[in-house]
Order: structure tokens, then sequence, then C-alpha cells
């Protein structure tokens, strides 16, 4: 190579969005279900908690457990352990440095206790941040069997030290959705229509990771280390799904069939043990809320629940 040729740029946009990943299928039950309830705090305060037993025991049997609508974020990991994108042409990133950045859920169908189901995954953005690259995947789940849509996923990966590949003085950006779908939520100057507090516990992470995220950094100090934290930090979809389960429990009764789609932003990172408060405002159908970390007085988490209706009593 000359030594006056420029470095090979890190991501070369053209070979990401026209990069095919595979089709995946897979399987889950109730006890999956009753699995991440569990990781994302349901009767973590009350064992009988009359609008989350639910998620993790019926009386009539297994079959009766109802799915969390946030359990559809676990659809992705699927796709390679949710890595999928790490061997992507023309996607070059360390991946210690990569953080979960949003996550916008589109629920079609109710979410069955167990299923047969296949993901078809695209690129759904990419944007040069300069110290950062933004990667944006698609993965709508299907049934097996019928082939009816049950939900799409849209995970915003933020490649830390991965950006800079823009030719011209214009920073590269393509979407292949409406802006407006994903923006961040402006929080209301008013007080909460409703708030609620969760306990996260010391062995949060690594109670959620076997609902199948893996990634070292929720469980190992020395990997934590390396990516900048002092020790292991909590799941996005993690904090995602106390997130919407204090939704459901503060205007929807418990009713998880009621939630249309989810959105989430990442705003900072969260210790396992840390307590949430989550605050919510109801704006037309939707439900904007933002979590804080008490200890450290921080938001961590902003965004928006849309229902399907408001229920009366509210
Ligand atoms: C199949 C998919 C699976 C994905 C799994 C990935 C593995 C999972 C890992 C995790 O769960 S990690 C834990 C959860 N995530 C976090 O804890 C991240 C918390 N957030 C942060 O630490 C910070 O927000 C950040 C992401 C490091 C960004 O902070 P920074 O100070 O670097 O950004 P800014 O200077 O404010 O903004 C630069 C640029 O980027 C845009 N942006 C900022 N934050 C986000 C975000 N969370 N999501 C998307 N975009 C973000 C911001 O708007 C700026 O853009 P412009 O406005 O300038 O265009």
């Amino acid at each position: 190579m000359a030594p006056s040729s420029k470095p090979a740029a890190a991501v070369d946009p053209e070979a990401v969005l026209s990069h095919t990943f595979p089709e995946v299928s897979f399987a889950y039950d109730e006890r999956d279900v009753a699995l991440y309830a569990l990781g994302v705090g349901a009767c973590g305060a009350d064992a009988v908690d009359e609008k989350e037993l639910h998620f993790v025991y019926h009386r009539d049997g297994q079959p009766h457990i109802k799915a969390l609508p946030s359990f559809a974020s676990l659809f992705p990991n699927k796709n390679s352990n949710g890595l999928g994108f790490v061997n992507v042409p023309g996607l070059n990133f360390d991946a210690s440095l990569l953080l979960h950045g949003q996550q916008y859920i589109e629920i079609y169908k109710a979410i069955p206790s167990r299923t047969n189901a296949v993901n078809k995954v695209k690129v759904a953005g990419l944007h040069d941040k300069g110290k950062a690259t933004i990667l944006e995947l698609e993965t709508t789940t299907y049934v097996k069997d019928s082939g009816e849509v049950l939900c799409m996923n849209r995970s915003t990966i933020y490649l830390r030290g991965a950006g800079g590949f823009s030719d011209s003085s214009r920073p590269y950006s393509y979407a292949s959705y409406p802006a407006d779908q994903v923006s961040r939520v402006s929080i209301p100057n008013l007080a909460p229509s409703a708030v609620y507090e969760d306990q996260t516990r010391q062995s949060q992470a690594l109670l959620y990771r076997l609902s199948g995220d893996y990634n070292p950094l929720h469980s190992d100090p020395m990997v934590a280390q390396v990516a900048g934290f002092t020790r292991p930090i909590l799941h996005g979809l993690c904090s995602l799904g106390f997130a919407t389960r204090a939704v459901i429990k503060k205007f929807c009764n418990g009713d998880p069939t009621a939630v249309k789609s989810i959105f989430g932003r990442f705003l900072l990172h969260v210790y396992p043990g840390e307590t949430l408060v989550t605050e919510m405002w109801l704006e037309g159908q939707r439900v904007l809320y933002q979590t804080k970390v008490k200890e450290r007085n921080r938001a961590v988490l902003s965004g928006y629940v849309l229902l399907k209706h408001i229920p009366s009593s509210l």
C-alpha cells in the first residue's frame, strides 16, 4: 500500500445494505415465557401479585400462562444468539464496545405462550455518527405453520468507535422506515399520571441471560471492564421489560394483549441491583415513559407504549 493511501473504512455501506440474512426457525414454550417474566421482575415484589401471576403460573395449567408483549423482544436473539450481524461483510467493529441503543417492537397478534416461528431479518438503517456507527436490524417473525405475521422488532445497535466512514462532508445516513416511528420522546413537563418502582436484583442479569442473551458484558467482570463499566451491566432489553411491565400494570390492569407497539431508547447503563423508577404519562393512546435509576437519579430509558385502547377504568 502506498504511504499516502487512506486506511480502509471500517464500514462499507453498500456491502452492509446488500447483505442478506438466512431465515431462522425456532420454537419456544410456556417455560420460556415464564422464565422471561421472572427475568424482567414479574412477581419480584409479591409472589401472588394478581396482575402478574398469570405471566409465570396458571391454576388451570401451563398453556394458560400469558406472554408479556415484550417477550417478543427475545426473538431477534434467535439469529445467531442475536449477534448474526457480527459477520456482515463490510461491517468492521470492536464487538466488545457495542451497546444496545434502541428497540422498537410492533405486535400484530397476541404473542402465544408456545409456538414454532420463523425470523426474516434485514438491515433497516445505517448511520455514521463519527464516533460511532448505528446499525438497525429489522426482524419480522412469522408463525411457522400458518405464515401469519406475529411481530416485528427493530433493533438499533450502537457501535462505539466504528464511525467516520462517510466520504463527503455529509454523514452517511440511511433508514428504510418513517423517522417518527422511533424518534426520541419528549418527556412532558407535568407531573406523571403514574409512577412505578421496581427493585432489580444483584442477580438480575444472570437470571435474564437464561432467556437467550449470553453476551458476557452482562455476566463477566473482565469483559465489562474492557467495555468501560465497573461491573457487568443489565441487558437493555431487560430494563425495557421492566418498563413495559410497569405500563401494563398501571394502564392495562395486567392485560398484555392491550399493547400494540413498544419503543425504548437506552440512555445510560443500569447496574443489576439498582432501583428502577418508571414515570408514565398518558397521551392519547400512548403511554410515554421515562425510567430512572433511583440511586444515581439518572434517566436510563425513555420511550412509549402504544395501546390498542384505553381501559375504561382510567
Ligand atoms: C439483533 C439485535 C441484538 C442487539 C443486542 C446488542 C447487545 C446488547 C447489549 C446491551 O444490552 S448493552 C446495555 C443497554 N444499553 C446501554 O446501556 C446503552 C446506554 N446508552 C448509552 O450509554 C449512551 O446513550 C450511548 C449509546 C453510549 C450514546 O452516548 P453518546 O454520548 O456517545 O452519544 P451522543 O453524543 O449523545 O449522541 C451521538 C449520536 O448518537 C445518537 N444516539 C445517542 N444515543 C443513542 C441511542 N441510545 N440510540 C440511538 N442513537 C443514539 C445521538 O442522537 C447522536 O446522533 P445525532 O443526534 O448527532 O445525529
